[in-house]
């Protein structure tokens, strides 16, 4: 039942809203009727064919707008609310002695009467056939609804455009009715050339004309603007939506993640979803005025030919369904037959010695040939299809055609109708079918492609899987840090534990080295104090507080890290150097670049701090980069400054520079881990880890003295033949 699940007071508020739009339409046709012949009344037949299109528009209206929870108790409301008059007034013209001629606007008593018999009649209609307990709740269906909210989820995203798109619409729906207008007015020149000419009407009838085809190009061309506007602000919002998600997301969904695709969901797919949203909606709106406008004028100009044109599209839409099933089978039997040729061929190719030996290239061809054949005749049969589809199409729109002017004929003799007004009735007829056919498949094809928001919208809801940063924010921290018990295994392998059970402790003013053989995990505990990641047991702790309660971007200043290929962006050295800091001076920039022993060899390129390093910084060579990433890091002044290979790229005495600097270092927690033996020699204290464990730790000179892991690895470990490169 769908009213259990729906709060009564909206239920009421919309059927409110669906019966103010009814009477509004009403409203609209009466107008329309007055200023047209003057008397505001219609025959049987228009009032049918009105009713049928306010049905239709107060079911798009539904269908865009009301929850679809709601959407069916609505369109039954609908029908019978829009059937109900007509039906009336049928029966009663069967009655002797009633007048012909209907006035489009109810009166209040017929308005009570239809609201509350509807009423009755839908609330025995859905306790018989509740809604729900019917085996539409299929997968289809639920695929339909889910399509559904994403398109609602596309429009509501628009609504701070909603003056562009209201103006948009109202150009749209002015240049449709300008449009509708030409071939009545083209009809009325014909008349008036082909009867007794009377200049002034003449030219009235071609100045009005005129005015709606530059009306229609107007409104046309405005309407073009607006929603290409609005398309591209709604654009703009949903990217920086979408980049500002992105960048909230943990390191291990952009290595589950290429940027590729990434960055293709950032810039096509969302460009797509817009898009098609924008261009089926402007599609769907102007097929829908112009088809109102047409069938009214279709049906003052004649009952019996609109009648005849409004049977080609069901046919049509009958017989291009039954083809579109025969159409998929053959296309599927062409891809089978396309996957065998090419198997066929490329197995045969790569295995041309086997071939080659056992004398078997007769075989092949024939075998190659079947296929070919097979091929052949399912080509042939979808021609065929193809050839009678495009027949029977043909017959019934030739046929209908020569049938409306067999009755236009009739109807000119009997002065029923003016040869202007056949013209111009075959004129909306040949736009109608086309709009008729834009109105039943552009629903569906919306439903369609709005398929491709669906990836964009998984993207921008994807909640991060981080723990949330705290806000903690001391003035001053010592910087000691904690490693209690971290376990930790990577996303992309999540049965491979690369640290085990990891306690260790980097002191405060002290120089520590993270050594070891290769996959060791020093890496994967210089991440997770970045928090790129989180343990999945054990904890870390900055000055005794878990590392997550400290703020993001604290904890980022406090903490520096240099990697052994550190990033550059495109821009210049200085902009690479003060990244992510605001209003530094080029002083304190220097006084960086000097620590890192870049300064001299930034004052010799071209325009020294103000040098462009290229993309990635591709312009420098790996040690010079090393040296910016280091003064990057040393800019900040970080209690923290993790080196993880930093200098392994530059030269002895630029590594030799940089080792005095981080010799002065006091009061910081300095990690290192190098592959240089006179770095780690010099160390405070050295904690050697394999295969994710701490396995000893102490000075160089304990762990020597104890001739463990450390001792009998030393060649292996700092590349000893091959010193001083790190
Ligand atoms: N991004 C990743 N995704 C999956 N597994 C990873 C990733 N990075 C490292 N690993 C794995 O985790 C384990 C520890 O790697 P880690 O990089 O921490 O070692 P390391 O001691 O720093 O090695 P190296 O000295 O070669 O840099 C290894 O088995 C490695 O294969």
């Amino acid at each position: 039942m769908i009213l259990k699940s729906y709060p009564i007071p909206r239920a009421a508020a919309e059927h409110f809203c669906v019966l103010c739009c009814d009477l509004v339409i009403w409203a609209c046709v009466w107008i329309a009727l007055l200023w047209l012949d003057g008397e505001g009344s219609l025959d049987l037949w228009c009032l049918w064919a009105l009713r049928i299109i306010s049905c239709v528009v107060l079911y798009s209206v539904i269908t865009l707008v009301s929850d679809s929870s709601i959407q069916p108790l609505l369109k039954r409301w609908v029908a019978l609310l829009s059937f109900l008059p007509p039906v009336f007034d049928s029966i009663q013209t069967l009655l002797p002695g009633t007048m012909r001629g209907f006035s489009p606007v109810p009166d209040p008593g017929m308005v009570i009467l239809s609201t509350a018999t509807s009423t009755l009649v839908y609330m025995v209609w859905e306790f018989a056939f509740p809604h729900g307990g019917s085996s539409k709740g299929s997968r289809n269906q639920k695929k339909d609804e889910e399509a559904k909210a994403l398109l609602m989820r596309v429009i509501r995203y628009s609504r701070p455009d909603y003056l562009h798109l209201g103006a948009a619409f109202l150009f749209l729906s002015l240049a449709a009715l300008f449009e509708t207008f030409i071939p009545y007015c083209i009809g009325k020149v014909i008349d008036i050339l082909s009867g007794k000419y009377q200049q002034n009407t003449f030219l009235w009838a071609i100045g009005l004309m005129a005015l709606c085809s530059l009306g229609s190009s107007m409104f046309s061309g405005l309407r073009g603007g607006m929603f290409m506007c609005s398309l591209s602000r709604l654009n703009k919002r949903i990217r920086h939506m979408l980049f500002q998600n992105l960048m909230k997301q943990e390191i291990s969904f952009f290595e589950e993640n290429k940027p590729g695709s990434l960055t293709s969901r950032l810039i096509s797919d969302t460009d797509k979803m817009g898009r098609s949203v924008a261009m089926n909606v402007n599609v769907l709106l102007r097929s829908l005025v112009k088809t109102c406008g047409m069938l009214f004028f279709m049906l003052r100009l004649s009952w019996q030919l609109t009648l005849l044109t409004c049977i080609e599209m069901p046919l049509l839409a009958f017989i291009q369904n039954s083809y579109n099933n025969i159409s998929q089978k053959t296309s599927k039997e062409l891809q089978d037959c396309n996957a065998e040729t090419t198997e066929l061929a490329s197995s045969v190719i790569g295995s041309m010695k086997t071939v080659r030996s056992f004398r078997t290239e007769r075989q092949e061809q024939q075998r190659y040939e079947q296929t070919l054949n097979r091929k052949l005749q399912v080509l042939r049969r979808k021609g065929i299809y193809s050839a009678v589809h495009l027949l029977i199409r043909r017959f019934i729109t030739v046929g209908l055609k020569v049938a409306m002017l067999f009755q236009g004929r009739n109807l000119i003799s009997s002065g029923q109708l003016s040869s202007g007004s056949l013209l111009a009735f075959v004129f909306y007829q040949k736009d109608m079918v086309t709009n008729m056919r834009h109105l039943l498949y552009i629903y569906g094809d919306m439903l369609n492609t709005v398929g491709s928001a669906v990836k964009v919208f998984q993207l921008l809801d994807r909640k991060p899987l981080l723990r949330e940063a705290g806000d903690l924010a001391p003035e001053k921290i010592k910087g000691r840090l904690t490693f209690k018990k971290v376990t930790f295994s990577y996303h992309t392998r999540p049965d491979q534990k690369a640290l085990k059970s990891v306690t260790l402790e980097l002191s405060p003013g002290k120089l520590t080295a993270l050594v070891g053989p290769s996959g060791g995990g020093k890496t994967s505990c210089v991440c997770l104090l970045q928090r790129f990641y989180e343990p999945e047991e054990g904890e870390i702790f900055l000055d005794g507080e878990p590392l997550y309660h400290y703020q993001h971007q604290y904890l980022h200043k406090k903490v520096a890290m240099v990697s052994q290929d550190p990033v550059l962006f495109s821009g210049s050295v200085r902009y690479n150097i003060e990244y992510g800091l605001q209003d530094c001076t080029l002083e304190k920039v220097e006084a960086a670049a000097r620590k890192a022993n870049a300064h001299n060899f930034i004052c010799q390129l071209e325009q020294g701090y103000n040098t462009d390093v290229g993309e990635c910084g591709d312009q420098l060579s790996a040690g010079q980069k090393q040296c910016i990433a280091i003064a990057r890091a040393l800019i900040r002044n970080p209690q923290v400054l993790i080196l993880d290979e930093a200098t392994s790229h530059m030269d002895s005495s630029t590594q030799q520079a940089v080792q005095d600097v981080l010799n002065t270092i006091t009061d910081q927690t300095v990690l290192v881990i190098a592959h240089r033996l006179e770095t780690v020699e010099k160390a405070d204290h050295i904690i050697f880890m394999e295969g994710g464990e701490v396995v000893e730790q102490g000075t160089h000179q304990q762990l020597m003295a104890k001739e463990g892991r450390y001792y009998r690895l030393k060649e292996k470990l700092f590349n000893l033949e091959t010193q001083p490169t790190d």
